[in-house]
């Protein structure tokens, strides 16, 4: 029995992740919350011959708290994808001003009607969303870094997806040989293929000119996907494979005997690290208590351990490390002390 929720389900990203969930044959239940659409999206999808039931919540007015309530209660695995996405010209950053608030709203709920849920958090800027949830669901005494993931999959996609066109492979192969570490936005994304087993192949095939270029690439794909939608919003369909593929490892942590397969990389989330098994050595060696770093799921699909992705990095690589942590620092600050100076719960 696997209850899933996707809060902002009525949205660009939420209408295919939840179909996507809706095809995991082992979900029971999905949840679907919107504060316009989801009623709708939920009775589509209820049409779809796989055992989840569906049920669509809109709350009928911003004070209204039941829906939401319904939609996560009893909920083992809740996604956040609401809020509102970019426009050509604008950074992550630019969204902080309305998303902060949708994200510390919603997570209020998790924190009363779903505590042990485990939390998945798309919505941007994921540098600052992640920091702002872990401080709500803290206030609530209900915090849990073991359950809070970051989702910087779509960096990890799109890392894959490049890397093959410029080796001339399929990206299946790349799956689990490289990894993308740090954060959600421009040059906090850190890629990471110097220092993993696909290091030698990379550096026969490409130039120094055209590694720069791939980095670059995986680092501000997003604007790629923005720019292209020509202010209709940013990456979905991508984002809502991404998400999926996250979502999946944690059913399958949820349902089964999670494994860890040694001869390849874990896949990365943005995480709370002094509360995880591994972090706090990764903290402190980063200085900044969330990155995104390779997760190994344990029993009830919350982190066993975490692995320190800065170890044995190419020159090149630390560089990369260095100016995204100085990225990072404020964006986190910025998200914790959001609810903090908030007024007393
Ligand atoms: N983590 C990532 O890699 C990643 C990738 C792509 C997009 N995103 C982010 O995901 C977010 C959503 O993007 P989108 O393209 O789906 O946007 P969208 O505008 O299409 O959908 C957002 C949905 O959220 C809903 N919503 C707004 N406030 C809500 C609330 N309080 N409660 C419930 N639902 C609410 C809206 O009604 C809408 O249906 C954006 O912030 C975007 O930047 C993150
Ligand atoms: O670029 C965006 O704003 C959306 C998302 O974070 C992405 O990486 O595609």
């Amino acid at each position: 029995m696997v209850k899933v929720a996707v809060l902002g389900a009525g949205g660009g990203i939420g209408q295919p992740l939840s179909l996507l969930t809706k095809l995991d044959s082992r979900v029971t239940e999905l949840s679907l919350y919107d504060i316009r659409g989801a009623p709708g999206v939920a009775a589509d999808l209820s049409h779809v011959n796989t055992q989840a039931k569906v049920t669509g919540y809109q709350p009928a007015s911003p004070k209204d708290e039941s829906q939401l309530q319904k939609a996560l209660t009893g909920c083992d695995i809740v996604i956040i994808p609401a809020g509102v996405p970019r426009k050509p010209g604008m950074t992550r950053a630019d969204l902080f001003k309305i998303n902060a608030g949708i994200i510390k709203g919603l997570v209020t709920g998790v924190a009363k009607f779903s505590p042990n849920a485990i939390l998945l958090v798309i919505s941007n800027p994921v540098n600052s969303t992640v920091p702002i949830a872990a401080e709500t669901l803290k206030q609530y005494g209900v915090f849990n870094p073991e359950k809070l993931f970051g989702i910087t999959t779509l960096d990890l996609v799109r890392a894959e997806t490049f890397l093959a066109q410029l080796l001339k492979i399929n990206p299946a192969e790349v799956k689990g040989k490289i990894s993308v570490v740090g954060g959600h936005s421009g040059d906090t994304i850190v890629p990471l293929v110097q220092s993993t087993p696909l290091g030698k192949q990379v550096a026969r095939a490409l130039s120094s000119d055209q590694y720069s270029k791939y980095i670059n690439r995986v680092q501000f794909g997003g604007d790629e996907v923005v720019n292209a939608k020509q202010g209709a919003g940013s990456a979905t369909l991508s984002m809502a494979y991404a998400g999926y593929r996250f979502a999946e490892l944690v059913i399958s942590a949820l349902t089964g005997t999670p494994s860890y397969d040694s001869s390849k990389i874990p896949e990365p989330a943005f995480v709370y690290l002094p509360g995880l098994v591994g972090g706090k050595a990764i903290a402190q060696q980063a200085g900044v208590d969330f990155f995104a770093v390779p997760v190994v799921f344990g029993a009830g699909a919350s982190v066993k351990t975490v692995i320190n992705p800065l170890e044995g990095l190419t020159g090149s690589e630390k560089k990369l490390v260095e100016v995204a942590l100085k990225g990072l620092k404020p964006s986190i600050k910025k998200g914790e002390d959001f609810v903090k100076g908030a007024a007393k719960l």
